[in-house]
């Protein structure tokens, strides 16, 4: 059998079908069941997004209601998953807490042992709602704080942050995270969904591969670069230094400048249009534009050193802490988003499902290696 070796991190491969996010790298086009990310971004709503990754189609008003109103009612969370947000360390990072109470949700959830469709949208809403929850009750959790009960009136932007922080949010802040929720809901095969839709092609469940999915999506070359970019402007503020010289630095000793680059995109990528804008308004709105102008600077500066663009991971870095968010919060709150094209994939996946199992190419000793006897080595 003659092999054909797939390129190192399966750059360009295209592993399967899929008609939920369609993308083209060379002219930073993204859409979700073929609607530009950008229309989405203005008019559309988290919920109708995630309607949208879903059901193939936008929702009518009715839909839309109804729709809104199942999500809101999923905001229930068994008492043995608090118990475990109460009983884990204050220390410990809220993407592996995220991860480990997805994971336990599982065992709680009355559709554990179905993975039939309509099993896996009614565990979609649930977990689309309790990760967010979970997000927030263990930040109030950890800080000694009162536990907010979900508010079933609100969008779950506002849900979100009205569980956070315990105060209803600004319709500003609504609109920028509603805005930044949409923005991060789905993109394609990235390595979180990919990993999930194995995960699920092995017809494992809904929990586990998102459990997987969220393993994921923690790491830096990934979801958590939002966190890492953060670290980065305030590692340069700290230090009083010049944004560029900082980062010219970086590079002379062949560091990566997290939230640059993508594997698809070859031009700006279209999410960070958006976040780019809302750091600068939410600056300003705040009084406090330090964030962004330091971002420009080593935008700038990284574009023209190392032609690299902006992903979506730089600029939510500056626009969350605008919005008074911490910094460990950025990767669960890319969570909270992903989990709608997440559960989107995995859907799609059990609907139309065969394992999937490359090969790899063997570059170990040369069979038949000998067996060498314990007391002869
Ligand atoms: C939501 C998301 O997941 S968006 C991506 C979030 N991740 C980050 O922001 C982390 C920083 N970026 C990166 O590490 C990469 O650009 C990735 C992981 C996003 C894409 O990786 P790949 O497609 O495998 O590109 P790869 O890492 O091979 O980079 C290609 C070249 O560009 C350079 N490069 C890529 N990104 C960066 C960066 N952020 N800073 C400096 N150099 C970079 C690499 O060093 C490499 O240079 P070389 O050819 O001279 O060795
Ligand atoms: O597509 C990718 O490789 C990473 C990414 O931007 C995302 O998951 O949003």
């Amino acid at each position: 059998m003659s092999t054909v070796v797939a390129p190192k991190g399966l750059e360009g491969i295209v592993a399967t079908t899929s008609s939920i996010c369609w993308i083209d790298g060379d002219a930073g086009v993204l859409s979700y069941r073929g609607i530009d990310i950008h229309e989405l971004a203005s008019k559309s709503t988290f919920e109708e997004t995630t309607y949208l990754l879903w059901n193939g189609r936008l929702p009518s008003g009715s839909e839309l209601k109804a729709f809104s109103a199942e999500l809101a009612a999923a905001r229930v969370l068994d008492p043995k998953i608090i118990d475990l947000l109460k009983s884990v360390p204050t220390s410990a990072s809220p993407m592996e807490v995220l991860r480990t109470a997805v994971s336990l949700a599982s065992i709680y959830d009355v559709d554990e042992k179905d993975s039939s469709h309509d099993a896996n949208v009614r565990k979609s809403f649930r977990l689309t709602a309790q990760i967010a929850m979970i997000v927030a009750l263990f930040d109030r959790i950890r800080k000694g704080k009162e536990i907010v009960e979900a508010d079933k009136s609100l969008s779950h932007a506002a849900n979100f942050l009205w569980m956070l922080n315990g105060e209803k949010p600004s319709e500003t802040a609504t609109n920028a995270f509603d805005i930044a929720l949409i923005l991060h809901a789905d993109h394609e095969l990235n390595a979180s969904t990919f990993a999930a839709r194995v995960i699920a092609a092995t017809l494992s469940d809904m929990h586990s591969a998102i459990t997987g999915a969220i393993g994921a999506l923690k790491g830096p070359l990934h979801g958590g670069a939002n966190e890492a970019t953060m670290k980065l402007l305030y590692a340069i503020d700290e230090a009083g230094a010049d944004p560029v010289e900082y980062v010219r630095n970086m590079f002379a000793t062949k560091q990566k400048i997290s939230g640059f680059g993508h594997r698809v995109y070859h031009t700006e990528d279209p999410r960070a249009t958006h976040l780019r804008r809302m750091s600068g308004e939410l600056g300003a709105a705040a009084g406090n534009t330090k964030w962004f102008d330091m971002s420009q600077k080593i935008e700038a500066f990284v574009k023209s050193e190392k032609k690299l663009n902006a992903n979506v991971d730089f600029y939510s870095a500056s626009t969350y802490t605008t919005l008074g968010i911490d910094i460990d919060l950025f990767t669960p709150i890319f969570a909270i988003s992903r989990i709608s094209g997440w559960a989107a994939h995995v859907i799609e996946q059990h609907d139309d499902n065969r394992l999937i199992r490359p090969r790899a190419e063997y570059t170990g000793p040369a069979y038949p290696a000998p067996y060498t006897p314990i007391e002869s080595r």
